[in-house]
């Protein structure tokens, strides 16, 4: 059920979209123009909650040089924003940016409806998406490391705020608040992320030997890597003729998808795998380290980008940071310009200025596929 883990158990309403509030600290420090509360950031955070199944009815933007400690955005925002939330109706808040569980507790108490953050979000989004054993325990272990330090005695928390699904109803944390004292919640997560760590591991074996079959028998690996939305799974099914999952929605991908590829003499193996994006939580790149691994052990990685959006450049940015921080930094890399059936043909310019070497293509019509086969395989001889 959409957004059942942010409204918390016994919220679900079948049927309808929960209406959001955004709320953010725009600090506008001069650290590029996509930061927290930026245009750019509300933005996609709408089209985050959008996929999340919730509707976005209003947003409030404080600009400050950093966010209050204790409620966030300042006392006369606190005070503007529940305003807002009772004017539309509105059953949760979504902060663009990482609270505190301070901030989420004094919010609440002020604000009277649920208070999430982004990453909360795109933990959500994750669980809706995981379809694979391994998806689901990835998932599942990021939400716990979420959670851990966040769990509060019920006694003082609203009715509304109880755990709620995790990760397909496995049934973590669904009891309301004040059942379970705080630290037999605390035992009963460590040990669900015991097991499942345990599981996830088993997997992660199976995983390996899989990748350690193929290097045996040479065939050179490619990952497609991104950010999300890129059109990274339409490229994969342009070039292999997959069908990969394409939808217009964020993270459509969780569960990589490999394909083989031969061309004359050349072999080689495809694999798509999740998409990035800005903030993208640590607790998930944690939990899904070994599925990233695929990326890391490559010997080539196609980084799509999306040339259609205006801040292609800071996508870029964004996957490069993300790609160092899995262990991938040292994987070779061929940039995919897509989407250029859309994309202003100056955008897609200014792009090549900047990466000279860039491929542009169109996985929607095929256009620039040819040569892409031609470069990989010169890449990869
Ligand atoms: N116009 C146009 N749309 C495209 C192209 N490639 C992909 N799309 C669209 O972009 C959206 C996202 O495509 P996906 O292939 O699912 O993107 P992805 O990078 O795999 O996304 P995630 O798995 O969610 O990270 C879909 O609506 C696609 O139809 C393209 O070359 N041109
Ligand atoms: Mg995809």
């Amino acid at each position: 059920m959409a957004g059942s883990w942010l409204l918390g158990a016994g919220a679900d309403l079948p049927g309808e979209r929960p209406n959001a509030v955004l709320v953010a600290v725009n600090q506008e420090d001069g650290a590029g123009d996509s930061g927290p509360g930026s245009e750019v950031s509300l933005a996609e955070l709408r089209r985050l909650a959008d996929t999340d199944g919730l509707t976005v009815v209003d947003a409030v933007v404080q600009n400050r040089p950093r966010p209050d400690p204790a409620t966030y955005v300042g006392s006369g925002k606190v005070e503007e924003l529940a305003a807002v939330t009772e004017r539309t109706q509105a059953d949760l808040v979504i902060a663009d940016g990482e609270l505190s569980p301070g901030q989420v507790r004094n919010l609440e108490e002020r604000v009277g409806v649920r208070v999430v953050d982004r990453t909360a979000l795109i933990l959500d989004i994750f669980a809706e998406h995981a379809r694979t054993s391994e998806g689901r325990v990835q998932v599942e272990l990021a939400q716990i490391a979420y959670q851990l330090p966040r769990l509060r005695d019920g006694g003082r928390t609203m009715s509304r705020v109880g755990g709620g699904r995790v990760a397909g109803g496995a049934g973590i944390g669904v009891r309301g608040p004040g059942e379970m004292r705080l630290e037999t919640q605390r035992r009963t997560l460590r040990q669900r992320a015991t097991r499942l760590r345990r599981n996830a591991s088993e997997l992660a074996r199976r995983r390996e030997r899989t990748r350690s079959r193929r290097a045996r028998n040479r065939v050179p690996s490619v990952s497609i890597t991104g950010y999300t939305n890129a059109g990274k799974s339409a490229l994969l099914n342009r070039l292999t003729g997959a069908d990969a999952q394409v939808r217009d929605v964020l993270f459509a991908t969780l569960d990589p998808t490999v394909r083989r590829i031969s061309t004359g003499e050349l072999t080689y193996t495809v694999i798509d795998t999740v998409g990035f994006v800005r903030h993208l939580p640590h607790q998930l790149v944690d939990a899904f380290r070994s599925t990233l691994e695929e990326v890391s052990r490559s010997d080539l990685t196609m980084h799509v980008v999306d040339a259609s959006a205006p801040d292609a450049l800071e996508q870029i940015t964004t996957v490069h940071g993300v790609l160092q921080e899995i262990g991938a930094g040292q994987v070779p890399e061929l940039l995919v310009l897509n989407k250029i059936d859309i994309a202003p043909p100056e955008w897609v310019d200014a792009l090549r200025r900047v990466y000279p070497e860039a491929v542009a293509v169109s996985a929607l019509t095929g256009a620039g596929i040819d040569e892409l086969r031609a470069v990989l395989a010169a890449r990869l001889a």
